[in-house]
């Protein structure tokens, strides 16, 4: 139960199409019963050339069975169907919901394309648990049921046979491919997440496998996957194929029972002649819709899988979020860092230990070191990217893990290494830090990044491939300017820009954040003059801080060392 919460919770949010879809399957299977009951009745009456208006009445019930039939079956389909769909949106909106706040962490634990496997591939096969799980059964009995009791009526020994019959396709049958099923739908999903991750690799990796020639056997590689996806698949869809063929053979079987306990029935005189074809015609017609019963266990077994995959990607993260709230607007914002350890869950000792350091309001940090000495990880940490192992971040005093993420972003300004723009107008892609922004703010924060030769309307392709380094670097860092945020975190927002534009557009970021606090991860040493704190950083350390009058005078400092390496290589 606990596998399909998810899937169940959605579907009973839309218990009136539910209903609705139940009770015209209901209809439409109990009418085509009365129908063909009706038929076989009729043909049986017309060998005896009773009156005529007999026989009308019979007819005229006919058609009346007919019509109801086909349009309940309509209507069934309708609003099963829709019910089906809204169940999958809602699906699709709660897991968009729950995994949007976690996708960075999300992405250190999970492949991405395994991310995306799951949230098209799990998600739409969970359409299936209502059309093929839960509603068949539900209808099938109460039309069983129905049908039972009115050849009760007709004949007891006939209602016990298909009883037995009914118990066998409802319950055994069901039970015995369940058992049979779980382990071909476990390496399905496996093999179809495994496909997944390998193909958005090949796609995103495809420049770098084509120039090192490994494009081939990747692409072999993937060949591979497909194909033991697809044997597994086949693997599957035959077993389905034999599962049916033997739901149909026995539904044809109990009928051709009934016939012949019918007809012993009525060579013994205990079953009026007239009522023969009738039953045969009813248990042909009740057992007809029976072979979804063999493709239930499988659907069962991965609408379970698929629900259980989706939750367990955030169901750890959201018990710590349960007790978060919102950080305080109006209050300028400190960071402060207490015996802080941050490792990455796929490595072995922290990247960055942090003993004691704040960031104050209204300061402008530099943050400097080696590549690789963990500048990005403390601003990550900053922004509750980073798994913190021990020790405390607090944020205006508070716990970084009990302040909801959204409040915290919401003041911050931020530009990483690696800036993501959509498909689109340019002017799509700067609304994207600021929805209420204007023609006229975008046009100007172009003009402080040095972008002014772009229109608006310019076309941005998928992740940006049609821009420059330093144009992508510029457009992420006019989105800034559109927005309001206290604290701006830039993790090497100019390393793609040359020196000159590098100064002019620092300037402009000057400007607009002269009462802001500004966090700046440079590789470059020059124009850190104006700094009212530098940070090095070393092996994950904070191995010097102070201003760059106080770094310059130590005797044997690191900065210092690391700023006159970069002056003679300048000379
Ligand atoms: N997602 C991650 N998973 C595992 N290890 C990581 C991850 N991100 C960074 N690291 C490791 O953490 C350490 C610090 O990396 P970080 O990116 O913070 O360094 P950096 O000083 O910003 O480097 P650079 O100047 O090259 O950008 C490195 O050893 C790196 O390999």
């Amino acid at each position: 139960m606990k596998d399909i919460s998810l899937v169940l919770k959605m579907m009973l949010k839309e218990k009136r199409d539910i209903l609705i879809s139940i009770f015209f399957g209901f209809l439409a299977g109990i009418t085509a019963v009365s129908l063909f009951a009706a038929s076989g009745y009729l043909i049986s009456q017309a060998a005896f050339a009773p009156p005529i208006y007999t026989l009308m009445i019979l007819v005229a019930s006919v058609k009346l069975l007919g019509i109801t039939s086909a349009v309940s079956r309509y209507g069934e389909r309708y609003f099963s169907h829709r019910g089906t769909f809204t169940i999958l949106k809602n699906i699709r909106l709660k897991v968009y919901d729950q995994i949007e706040p976690l996708a960075s962490r999300l992405l250190q634990k999970y492949r991405s394309g395994d991310i995306l496997a799951r949230i098209v591939g799990d998600v739409e096969s969970l359409q299936h648990f209502f059309l093929r799980v839960f509603y068949p059964p539900v209808v099938l009995a109460a039309v069983f049921t129905a049908t039972i009791f009115f050849t009760m009526y007709l004949s007891i020994g006939v209602a016990m046979t298909m009883i037995g019959g009914v118990i066998i396709v409802l319950v055994v049958f069901p039970s015995i491919f369940y058992l049979f099923q779980k382990k071909t739908a476990v390496t399905m999903r496996e093999k179809r997440g495994a496909l997944s991750s390998e193909f958005t690799d090949y796609l995103y990796g495809f420049r770098e496998l084509t120039i090192f020639q490994r494009a081939e056997r990747k692409k072999q590689q993937l060949d591979n996957n497909m194909k033991q996806y697809e044997e597994i698949k086949a693997k599957e869809n035959r077993q389905l194929a034999i599962r049916e063929a033997v739901v149909i053979f026995f539904s044809f079987f109990i009928a051709v029972i009934i016939l012949v306990q019918a007809g012993f029935y009525v060579s013994e005189g205990n079953l009026a002649g007239t009522l023969l074809a009738m039953l045969f015609m009813i248990a042909i017609t009740v057992f007809e819709d029976t072979p979804s019963m063999a493709v239930l266990p499988a659907h069962l077994e991965e609408s379970k899988a698929s629900s259980k995959r989706l939750t367990e990607v955030w169901e750890k993260e959201t018990q710590t979020e349960e007790a978060v709230h919102e950080i305080e607007t109006d209050v300028p914002i400190q960071f402060d860092f207490k015996d802080v350890s941050i490792q990455y869950p796929t490595e072995k000792k922290p990247a960055v230990r942090l003993a004691a350091f704040q960031i104050k309001p209204g300061t402008n940090i530099a943050i400097v070191g080696p590549s690789g000495s963990g500048k990005s990880t403390l601003m990550q940490a900053m922004l509750t990217f980073a798994p913190i192992q021990s020790g405390q971040l607090l944020v205006n005093g508070e716990e970084l893990d009990k302040i909801a993420p959204d409040s915290l972003w919401r003041q911050l300004n931020v530009s990483l290494q690696h800036n993501h723009f959509f498909y689109g107008s340019i002017y799509e892609n700067l609304r994207f830090a600021n929805k209420e922004a204007g023609e006229e703010a975008c046009q100007e924060a172009l003009e402080k990044v040095q972008l002014s030769h772009f229109s608006l309307e310019d076309q941005v392709l998928e992740k940006g491939t049609n821009l420059s380094g330093g144009e992508k670097q510029r457009l992420a860092l006019a989105r800034l300017f559109l927005r309001d945020a206290s604290v701006w975190l830039l993790d090497e927002p100019t390393s793609s820009l040359d020196a000159i534009t590098e100064q002019e557009i620092m300037e402009e970021i000057e400007k607009a954040t002269k009462y802001q606090t500004v966090v700046t991860i440079r590789h470059r040493l020059t124009g850190l003059e104006k700094m009212d704190q530098i940070i090095v950083m070393n092996h994950g350390e904070v191995v010097e801080q102070g201003t760059y009058m106080e770094l310059m005078g130590k005797k044997d400092g690191y900065f210092k060392a690391m700023k006159e390496l970069e002056n003679s290589q300048l000379v």
